[in-house]
């Protein structure tokens, strides 16, 4: 358990602010930052003022002061804390909040002249690994993101929008183990500082901006830039890989919105920027509670789904992340409201306590289900006969499952980073999904109601399995404004098109308003609900084989050892194939149901001669 770690900075005054010959009201002494309250007449302060105390209080108002807090000193205190979690193998994250032209840019990006966290962060990573490369028994792997939120809609900062008018939004979705993160957000392998660079000068052109009465040149978006850094050691039995994740986070402006000087689409951007921070602001005083143990009647309820800046913090605050927040003010009195409001914010910040750990744990067990693998196999070839197998096992068949087994372990420890892998191997840790060696063939199992993709093209490769929870299942292109469970693409295909509902088993579609849904090439319009083998065609396009293994299919898998997924009763096949012939023919034409049904058939006649 670790607090969040808490700093404030206060910048030079600048242009406008000396113009309005604004007095200072910000003094740093150590640890501590007060703050005076200018008089209405301005002409003087007043009172002592108060003095809030946090980890780090930055004074970098006067370039010539002894206690002026340089960039460079910034990096040495927070940004190596960053980089030593992320050779820890754990989550890092730092958040700059403050008023709109207070200094969060100047202190994250800051200028080409004076570099800022991440560019310093992202150097010092690279220099520490041209120093420990050196060795073989270690490999690293650094891939980077960056995204902004603009109105609640993410978008890529480093893909190019195929037109203006492509608002290149993405959606943000929870893995059931990695928690939330942006679907198609994309990811760059670096090798060098130089290659972050430019990946950052095109983001920030990118990024968003808007013309403001107080900051004319002021960033209307959050913007979190990603660090994925993975591990890998060689020499250890059996071999370690740790990845951390580092967000480094540009908040938009924090100050309050001005209804009089905001108008149209800037209006509603301000409130959406408001609605994350405000929710921020919820997530932080809930977190806050939760850290000095507040004793509620009712359990304190963290509103993380509010806005999505919050949803993809998560870990980062009050989770897996060692986080900082820094803290950035204005030092003049004409921003006082706003500036004690920042000081208080940070204070409460304080309070939240962080459980970071080291990430290793899943790898970490693949690893050694592949290792033991590796020796079941070495052992089977020693092994003149392969006793309790019901099937003798050549040792070229041995030879090939071990090589199988070699090449997975050298995916894994190659590290194609693009994280397929993992996924992979996490989905199918999943209780739902099972996968498994079967004669030539990899089977399948999933023990929920499912639905397999059948699919448009027949040479497409790849087959789509999409499990049923218990509950809702909702269905749809992908653009709505609520989160579909599975997404399809066709033409026809609604936004939300259909719902799914199991309960114990028994699963009911219901057709959305407008939405096209055929079941066994019948056109549904009211709740239907779904026999074993049935086929849906949603939309023109999209077409599902359901699948609905019962108790008496499992047991009967469990005890032959045969596949449920992939091997429903030769019963249960010549209903799929029935019912494929009949849909397709009557909504796709006779060719494509001549094909498919051909592709049923055989699959229930192999299925039926495995079983004879
Ligand atoms: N520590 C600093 N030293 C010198 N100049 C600074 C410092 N911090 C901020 N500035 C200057 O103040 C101005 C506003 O800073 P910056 O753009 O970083 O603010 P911001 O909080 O990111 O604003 P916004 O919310 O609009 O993005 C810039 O001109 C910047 O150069």
């Amino acid at each position: 358990m670790t607090s969040v770690r808490v700093a404030v900075r206060v910048r030079p005054l600048n242009k406008r602010e000396k113009q309005l010959s604004s007095k200072v009201i910000i003094h740093m002494k150590e640890k501590t930052t007060t703050i005076q309250k200018p008089t209405v007449r301005g002409d003087e302060l007043k009172g002592v003022g108060k003095t809030f105390s946090y980890d780090f209080s930055y004074d970098s108002s006067d370039r010539r002061s002894p206690t002026f807090a340089s960039q460079e000193k910034i990096f040495r205190d927070l940004g190596f804390e960053v980089l030593k979690a992320a050779f820890e193998g754990c989550n890092a994250c730092v958040i700059a909040y403050g008023q709109t032209g207070s200094g969060k840019s100047y202190t994250m990006m800051g200028p080409s002249h004076d570099k800022g966290l991440i560019p310093r962060i992202c150097e010092g990573l690279f220099w520490e690994l041209s120093h420990r490369s050196k060795s073989d028994a270690v490999t690293f792997h650094t891939e980077v993101s960056y995204l902004e939120i603009c109105n609640e809609r993410v978008q890529d900062l480093l893909k190019k929008r195929a037109s203006p008018a492509d608002d290149g939004g993405l959606s943000v979705r929870e893995h059931p183990r990695h928690g939330p993160y942006v679907e198609n957000l994309s990811k760059h392998v670096v090798q060098s500082y130089s290659e972050v660079e430019s990946l950052i000068i095109l983001a920030n052109a990118n990024r968003t901006t808007a013309s403001r009465g107080v900051n004319d040149f002021s960033r209307r978006s959050h913007a979190i830039f990603t660090i994925m850094f993975t591990q890998v050691w060689f020499d250890a039995e059996p071999l370690y890989e740790t990845v951390s994740k580092i967000h480094l986070v540009d908040l938009a402006g924090s100050e309050k919105v001005d209804p009089t000087r905001t108008v149209g689409g800037r209006l509603k951007e301000s409130a959406d920027i408001n609605k994350s921070l405000v929710t921020l602001g919820h997530v932080i005083s809930a977190l806050a509670d939760l850290g000095v143990g507040v004793s509620t009647t009712k359990p304190i309820f963290i509103p993380y789904r509010d806005s999505v800046l919050t949803w993809l913090l998560k870990d980062s605050l009050g989770g897996n992340s060692k986080t900082t927040m820094i803290a950035t003010v204005s030092p003049a009195d004409v921003n006082y409201m706003e500036t004690l409001n920042t000081l208080r914010f940070a204070s409460r910040a304080k309070n939240i306590v962080n459980s970071p750990i080291v990430n290793d744990n899943g790898s970490m067990k693949v690893m050694r289900e592949l290792q033991a693998e590796v020796t079941k196999l070495n052992q089977l070839l020693k092994e003149p006969t392969q006793v309790g197998r019901e099937v003798p096992l050549s040792s070229v068949d041995v030879k090939e499952e071990l090589n199988e087994t070699k090449s997975l372990q050298a995916v894994a420890l190659t590290k194609n980073r693009s994280s397929t892998w993992r996924e992979t191997l996490n989905i199918l840790q999943e209780e739902t999904v099972t996968l498994r060696k079967e004669g030539s063939g990899v089977v399948l199992d999933c023990c929920l109601p499912h639905l397999i993709g059948v699919g448009e093209d027949l040479q497409k490769t790849g087959i789509a399995l999409y499990y049923l929870k218990e509950g809702r299942t909702i269905i749809g292109s992908g653009k709505a404004s609520c989160t579909q469970d599975i997404v399809l693409h066709g033409p026809g295909l609604l936004s939300v098109h259909c719902v799914l509902e199991n309960i114990a088993g028994t699963v009911t579609l219901f057709p959305q308003d407008g939405a096209l849904c055929l079941v066994n090439g019948s056109v549904v319009t009211d709740p239907c609900q779904l026999t074993q083998g049935a086929i849906i065609q949603l939309g023109k396009g999209a077409t599902l084989w359901f699948n609905q293994p019962t108790a008496s299919q499992l047991r009967l898998k469990y005890q032959s050892g045969l596949p449920s997924v992939f091997s429903p009763s030769v019963t249960d096949s010549s209903n799929s194939t029935e019912n494929l012939s009949k849909a397709m023919v009557q909504n796709r034409g006779y060719k494509d149901a001549i094909k498919l049904t051909a592709l049923v058939t055989d699959k229930s006649a192999n299925l039926a001669s495995q079983r004879s």
